[in-house]
């Protein structure tokens, strides 16, 4: 990628200016994308941790075993679902209105982020709002042994604002020791036959211990009240793609996304009954396991506080079983400022589940 990668790079190397964290800065600063070294995840947690010392600890969540009758003879294939915020919209349009600039401040932030995704080590790492694809996630992760994909949206609100670092899109990672990539594709998706501003990116990947296929899809439909015909349409559209890319939903599929969208809505109603034979991972953690949590993302803007369940972790469920997923954050936990703050990176909640295939080959199940 040359010259251009080199400066996309460089904001890397913006000297920290935490004390405590000069000793440990090696990997955050690391420029040169020609020597990518593995990381040791540790290490790079603990950069982080430096960097973070004079902020209040992270949340303590607790994944919650969902599906422990039958073990299965291959390792748990774990799925990250996170809208980290990006960085331009959360200085420049989101308008939070308790959330202390400082707390915003991207040094300090992206740290956050890092610290949240080394702690739980998915095997598949599913992004929206990634404006900070180049410089960051991608070199980094990759030295952590993933594999990226980034799809810019193609009018991306971030560029309207001043200082941005880009567009923003999503990002799907995934760990090479675990999968083989077969099959990549970047989608546009459309709505009502034009053509949105909002993407998807799937990926048809092999296990390497089973040789099982599976789907992986990343999307960001449509945000804000009044666009909930549109963000059906995106959704029906995506649907039809999936259709094709499981090949009849003969592939087993895992669909991440910020849906913009209540469980209420036409959206969310398409997926639950469409004929891939989807389910909810996150309606588990509920005690009938019907009902999606109370919320996945708790702000509050100069317009008000919105609380909505928005975020979703869509999976076959003949083929798939959700082993374990990682409880939300509580009221308290979140506080009274709500989200982003000092302790969490973003005004959306990680869902991180623990998947298996109902069918191993070798299996015990
Ligand atoms: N330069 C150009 O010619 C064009 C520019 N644009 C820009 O793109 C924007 C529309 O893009 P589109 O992708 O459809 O945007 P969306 O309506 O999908 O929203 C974009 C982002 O804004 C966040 N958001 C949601 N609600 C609010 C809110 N009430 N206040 C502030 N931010 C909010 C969303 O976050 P979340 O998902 O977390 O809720 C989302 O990431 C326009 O406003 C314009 O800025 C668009 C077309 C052309
Ligand atoms: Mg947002």
């Amino acid at each position: 990628m040359g010259n251009g990668t080199s400066r996309l790079y460089s904001a890397l190397a913006k000297t920290l200016n935490s004390s405590a964290a000069s000793q440990h800065r090696e990997y955050l600063e690391s420029p040169d994308p020609e020597h990518l070294e593995p990381i040791d995840p540790k290490e790079l947690l603990e950069e982080c941790r430096a960097v973070l010392h004079s902020r209040p600890p992270r949340f303590q969540r607790d994944f919650v075993d969902l599906k422990t009758d039958c073990p299965s003879s291959h390792p748990p294939i774990r799925v990250m679902q996170w809208n980290i915020l990006a960085q331009a919209l959360g200085e420049g349009k989101d308008n939070f209105a308790q959330c202390p600039v400082e707390a915003l401040k991207w040094e300090e932030r992206k740290c956050l982020i890092l610290e949240e995704i080394l702690a739980y080590q998915p095997d598949i790492l599913c992004l929206q709002e990634v404006d900070h694809y180049f410089d960051t996630f991608q070199p980094l992760l990759s030295r952590l042994g993933y594999r990226g994909t980034f799809f810019p949206k193609p009018w991306s609100p971030c560029l309207d604002v001043e200082h941005n670092n880009g567009p923003d899109g999503c990002a799907l990672f995934f760990l090479q020791n675990r999968f083989k990539l077969v099959h990549s594709t970047n989608i546009r998706l459309t709505a009502m036959a034009l053509k949105t501003n909002q993407v998807a990116i799937v990926q048809t990947l092999e296990c390497k211990e089973s040789s099982q296929q599976l789907c992986v899809a990343v999307t960001h439909l449509k945000a804000r009240s009044g666009w909930e015909q549109f963000r059906s349409a995106q959704g029906c559209d995506l649907l039809r793609n999936l259709q094709n890319l499981t090949q009849g939903a003969k592939i087993p599929l895992i669909v991440c996304g910020d849906f913009n969208a209540e469980p209420t809505e036409d959206v969310y109603k398409n997926f639950a009954s469409s004929s891939l034979n989807l389910s909810s991972a996150y309606k588990l953690l509920s005690p009938d396991g019907q009902s999606e949590p109370p919320y996945t993302s708790w702000k509050i803007r100069t317009s008000g506080e919105y609380r909505h369940t928005l975020d979703y972790i869509w999976y076959s469920k003949h083929s798939l079983s959700v082993r374990a997923a990682l409880d939300l954050l509580t009221e308290e936990q979140i506080g009274a400022s709500r989200l982003p703050s000092f302790n969490y990176p973003s005004d959306h909640l990680s869902l991180v589940c623990d998947f298996s295939f109902n069918n191993e080959p070798d299996g015990l199940s």
